[in-house]
């Protein structure tokens, strides 16, 4: 069995896990590890044409990056978006980010090359309102029909006939290896499952679709995003998040870091949290 990964991203999420259980969850803490034989990939292929950007994102990846109060590092000037008022900074990142997006909007080349990253689904459904809205063209709506599972009385509500007029999306892939494909996405039903928020099993059927101008910085791991953004409306919470937003990227240029608040510790530069779990790099 061949198993690939970078424990400087971040680990296997455990639900209100305590920094020891987060860690004890890691491969790198199973007995396995030992009888592993490793090999290390060393070269960053995808910002293999930036030497400084590699070594800044293992600097900061190992924690070996210089830090105030513990755990803040300095992001150099160049790759930060100024934080003025919230409105005019976001506003600013997708413009960095979104260049000439009314020229672009059918472009899947342009579409696919760029995203926000963020750290709440908030912050990332609010960007993604913006960028929406700058699309022009008429609007449909589609409804979602949610139901209670096995209750059979409810057979023809309003929804359901709703969803009878707008049946499928018909969409082109506009990445990986059926790129160019037309297909057509019906309504899927889905039941949230962990969360028992309900008494009862609640199954919506919906379009599996979801808008990726801006995505929480964990949807983004494995990807590759040339011009990447990063928005910070909060500190950075676990091990290796601030690594992977980053990593996404290809070059310091083509980067953009927008930290909302920056802390202010008297000295020049934007400051933001770092979480390293050091046990999980190195064998102690
Ligand atoms: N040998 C190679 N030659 C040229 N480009 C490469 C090579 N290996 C990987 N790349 C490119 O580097 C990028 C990252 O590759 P890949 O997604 O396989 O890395 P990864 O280790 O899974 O990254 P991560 O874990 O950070 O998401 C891709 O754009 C890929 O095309």
């Amino acid at each position: 069995m061949v198993m690939g990964g970078d424990f400087r991203q971040v680990l296997p999420v455990i639900k209100r896990g305590t920094r020891a259980q987060v860690i004890d969850a890691s491969l790198r803490m199973s007995p396995l590890w030992l009888l592993t034989k490793k090999m290390r990939l060393t070269t960053n292929m995808r910002a293999i044409n930036d030497p400084w950007f590699s070594d800044f994102l293992l600097r900061f990846g190992d924690g070996n990056e210089d830090t105030v109060e513990g755990s803040f590092i300095c992001i150099p000037d160049d790759m930060t978006i100024p934080f003025t008022i919230p409105e005019n900074s976001i506003k600013e990142l997708i413009n960095v980010i979104f260049p000439s997006i009314q020229t672009n909007l059918h472009s899947s080349d342009y579409i696919i090359s760029r995203a926000i990253l963020s750290t709440t689904n908030d912050s990332v459904n609010d960007i993604n309102d913006q960028l929406i809205d700058l699309f022009q063209g008429e609007e449909k709506i589609y409804y979602i029909f949610d139901e209670v599972e096995d209750d059979s009385h409810n057979i023809y509500p309003i929804e359901f006939l709703n969803s009878l007029t707008h049946n499928v999306i018909d969409a082109e892939i506009a990445i990986g290896q059926h790129t160019g494909k037309i297909v057509f996405l019906p309504r899927i039903p889905l039941c949230p499952s962990e969360d028992d928020m309900f008494p009862f099993k609640l199954k919506r059927k919906q379009f599996p679709i979801q808008l990726s101008f801006s995505m929480i910085i964990n949807k983004a791991q494995g990807q590759t995003i040339p011009h990447v953004g990063v928005y910070l409306p909060n500190s950075i919470f676990s091990h290796g998040q601030l690594y992977v937003a980053l990593s996404r990227g290809i070059s310091r240029e083509n980067t953009k870091v927008l930290v909302h608040p920056a802390k202010d510790f008297g000295r020049e530069g934007v400051y933001t949290s770092n979480v390293v779990f050091r046990e999980v790099l190195h064998d102690e």
